[in-house]
C-alpha cells in the first residue's frame, strides 16, 4: 500500500522557490495586483525610461571608478604611464584620475561612460520634464510627483557638478572657483559660507574629499530615495494617456506590465547602454591629461561647464559687473549676486511650483489623467517654449567666448546680443508659439467640419473645379474634439444690486486677469459645435 506522501508529485523547483518566498514576503498577492498593470504606449513615455537607465549606468560605472579614485588633495609628484606629465606636482585626486585613464584596465572607457551617461541623464531628464510640462501631465494628482522630479533634476545638476570637480584638473578647478565666487557674493553670510565649505581659504585641502562624500554617497543616496518615491507614485497614480477613442479619465489603455512591457523595457535598457557605450568608445570627453592639474593662478581659454550648468554661466557673463562699496567698507557685488543668488534660484523655484501656479490661475482642481495636446493649451505651450528659448539664449551667453572665436565676432557684440535677447527673445517666442497653437486649433476645427483635404481636384459638369475633402473617421473626430474649453474665471460685479461695494482682493483681480489670458478670447479657437457639424454633414454649407 502506498502512502499519501508517495503519491504527491514534487512541484517544479521554480514553483517551490516561489512558494517559499510567498510564505515570507507575500509575493503572490503583490504580483497578482501588479503584474497585469497596464502601461499606455507612446514614444514620449520612453524619455523617463532613458533617464532611469542612464542613472543605473552611472551608478554601475561610478562604483568601478570609486575603486581607483583617491579623493585626496595631498600633493604628489607624478611618475605614472603618461610620460608628458612626469615630474609634475599635482594632487592625489588628479594623479589617480590619470591612473584611471592610463593604468587601470578599462578605466578610460568606464570613465568616459560615466561622463557621457551623466550628460545623457541630465538631457533625458530635461526632455522628460518638457514632455510632462507640454502635455499637462503635472496636473492633479501628479503635482507632488512633479516636485519629486524637479528635486531629482536639481540634485542631478549638483551631483554632476561635484563629480566634474573631483579630478581636480584645471577646467574643473575653474568651475569650483566660479562657485566660490557665487558663494562669496552672497550678502552678509557669503564669506562664512565659503570658509565653511572649503575649510578655510580657497582652494584649501578639504574640498575634494568633501565633494567626494557628497558625490558618491549623499547626493546619489537622496536621489535613489526620491526616484523610488517617484516611480511608486507613477505606479500608484497610473500613467496618463494621450486622448483617443476609448480612453477616459478613469481607465488606462495599453499593454500589461508583464510580459510585454518588461520585455520592451529590458531591451530598451540595453539599447540605451549600447548607445552610451558607443559614444564613449568613439568620442573623447573631458581629456583631463590635456588640461593639467588645477592651479588657482591659471585659467585655460575656452573654459566651459557641462551643458546643464551653461544657464548659470550665461547669466553671470551677461550681467554687467556692478559692484558697490557701502559705507563701512562693505562690498556688495551685485554683478554676481543678482544672477547667481537671486535669478538662478528664482527660476528654479518657479519651475518647482509651476503646477500650483497653473491650478491657482485656472481654478482647476479636478483630476486629469488624459493628456493635453500642446496646441489645446496655447498659453502653457507658449510659456514652455519661451522658457526653452530663454535657456538657449543663456547657454549661448555661457559660451560667448567660443562663439566669438568660431564666428570671428567681437565678444562684446555677443554679450550685448545676449543681454538684449534675454528680455526680447522669450517675449517673441511666447507670441509666435501662441499664434502657431491657435493656427493649429483652427486647422483642427476645419478638419472636423470639412474633412481632410485629399489633394484630388475634380471638375464639375458646369466647369467649376473643387477639391475633394475626405471625412475624418470617428476615431479622428473624437481625438480632435474631446478636449474641454473652459471659460475664464469671473470675479463678478464689484457693486451688488443694492449699490454696496464688495471688496475684491487684489490677488483675485490678478487671478481673473491671468485666467482671461489663459482661457479668454484670443487664447482658444471655439471648437466645432455638434450643430455646426450636423449642418455641414447634412449638405448645407458644404463646398
Ligand atoms: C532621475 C530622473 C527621473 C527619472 C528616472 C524619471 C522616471 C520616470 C518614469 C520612468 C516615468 C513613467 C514613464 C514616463 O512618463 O516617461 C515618469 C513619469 C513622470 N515623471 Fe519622471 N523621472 C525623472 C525625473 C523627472 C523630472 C525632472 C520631472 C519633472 C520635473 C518628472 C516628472 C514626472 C511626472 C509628473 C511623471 C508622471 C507622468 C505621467 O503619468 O504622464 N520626472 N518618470
Ligand atoms: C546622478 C549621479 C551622478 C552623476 C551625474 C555623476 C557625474 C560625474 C561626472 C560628470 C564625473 C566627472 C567624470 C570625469 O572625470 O570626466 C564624475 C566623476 C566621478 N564619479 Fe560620478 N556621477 C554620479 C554618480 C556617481 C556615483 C553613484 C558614484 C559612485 C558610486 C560616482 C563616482 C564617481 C567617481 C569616483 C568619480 C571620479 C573619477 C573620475 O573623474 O573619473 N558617481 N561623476
Amino acid at each position: 500500500m502506498s502512502t499519501a506522501t508517495d503519491n504527491r508529485r514534487k512541484a517544479p523547483a521554480g514553483e517551490r522557490v516561489a512558494d517559499w518566498a510567498d510564505g515570507r514576503l507575500g509575493i503572490y498577492t503583490l504580483a497578482k495586483t501588479n503584474m497585469r498593470k497596464i502601461f499606455p504606449d507612446h514614444w514620449s513615455f520612453m524619455l523617463g525610461e532613458v533617464a532611469l537607465y542612464s542613472f543605473i549606468i552611472i551608478i554601475l560605472t561610478g562604483v568601478y571608478l570609486t575603486l581607483f579614485f583617491v579623493p585626496s588633495m595631498a600633493e604628489v609628484e607624478y611618475h605614472g604611464a603618461y610620460v608628458p606629465m612626469h615630474g609634475v606636482r599635482m594632487t592625489e585626486a588628479y594623479a589617480s584620475t590619470l591612473d584611471i585613464n592610463f593604468d587601470v584596465r578599462g578605466g578610460l572607457l568606464i570613465r568616459q561612460i560615466h561622463h557621457w551617461a551623466a550628460l545623457i541623464f541630465l538631457a533625458s531628464m530635461f526632455v522628460h520634464m518638457m514632455r510632462v510640462f507640454f502635455t499637462g501631465a503635472f496636473r492633479k494628482p501628479r503635482e507632488v510627483n512633479w516636485v519629486f522630479g524637479f528635486l531629482l533634476f536639481v540634485l542631478g545638476m549638483f551631483t554632476g557638478f561635484t563629480g566634474y570637480s573631483l579630478p581636480d584638473d584645471l577646467l574643473s578647478g575653474t568651475g569650483v572657483r566660479f562657485m566660490e565666487g557665487a558663494i562669496l557674493a552672497t550678502p552678509v553670510v557669503g564669506t562664512y559660507l565659503s570658509m565653511f565649505l572649503f575649510g578655510g581659504e580657497f582652494p584649501g585641502t578639504e574640498v575634494i574629499p568633501r565633494f567626494f562624500a557628497a558625490h558618491v554617497l549623499l547626493l546619489p543616496g537622496i536621489m535613489v530615495g526620491l526616484l523610488v518615491a517617484h516611480l511608486i507614485l507613477v505606479f500608484y497614480h497610473k500613467h496618463t494617456q494621450f486622448p483617443g477613442p476609448g480612453k477616459t479619465n478613469t481607465n488606462v489603455v495599453g499593454m500589461p506590465l508583464l510580459p510585454v512591457y518588461m520585455a520592451k523595457a529590458g531591451g530598451f535598457f540595453f539599447l540605451v547602454f549600447g548607445v552610451i557605450a558607443v559614444l564613449s568608445a568613439l568620442f573623447t570627453i573631458n581629456p583631463i591629461w590635456a588640461l593639467g592639474p588645477y592651479r588657482p593662478d591659471q585659467v585655460s581659454t575656452g573654459a566651459q561647464p557641462d551643458w546643464y550648468m551653461g544657464f548659470s554661466e550665461g547669466l553671470i557673463r551677461a550681467m554687467p559687473a556692478w559692484e558697490f562699496v557701502l559705507p563701512g567698507g562693505y562690498t556688495l557685488n551685485l554683478g554676481v549676486a543678482i544672477p547667481l543668488v537671486i535669478v538662478f534660484p528664482l527660476v528654479l523655484t518657479v519651475i518647482a511650483v509651476y503646477p500650483f501656479i497653473e491650478s491657482w490661475v485656472t481654478g482647476d482642481k479636478r483630476e486629469h489623467h488624459i493628456l493635453d495636446r500642446p496646441r489645446n493649451a496655447p498659453t502653457r505651450t507658449a510659456i514652455g517654449a519661451a522658457w526653452i528659448s530663454w535657456y538657449l539664449v543663456m547657454l549661448l551667453g555661457g559660451g560667448n567666448d567660443i562663439f566669438a572665436i568660431h564666428f570671428d565676432m567681437s565678444i562684446n557684440a555677443v554679450t550685448w546680443f545676449v543681454r538684449i535677447a534675454f528680455f526680447v527673445v522669450p517675449v517673441i517666442v511666447f507670441i509666435v508659439t501662441k499664434r502657431i497653437c491657435l493656427g493649429l486649433q483652427r486647422r483642427d476645427r476645419d478638419k472636423v467640419l470639412h474633412g481632410r483635404e485629399a489633394g484630388i481636384i475634380k471638375r464639375l459638369p458646369h466647369g467649376e473645379f473643387v477639391e475633394v475633402h475626405e471625412p475624418l473617421s470617428q476615431e479622428q473626430l473624437h481625438t480632435l474634439t474631446q478636449h474641454e474649453q473652459p471659460k475664464p474665471l469671473e470675479i463678478g460685479p464689484e457693486v451688488d444690486e443694492n449699490g454696496v461695494r464688495r471688496k475684491v482682493p487684489r490677488s483675485q483681480k490678478l487671478r481673473a486677469r491671468l485666467s482671461r489670458g489663459w482661457y479668454g478670447e484670443g487664447s482658444q479657437i471655439p471648437k466645432a459645435t455638434p450643430e455646426e457639424f450636423k449642418e455641414i454633414q447634412s449638405g448645407h454649407g458644404h463646398h
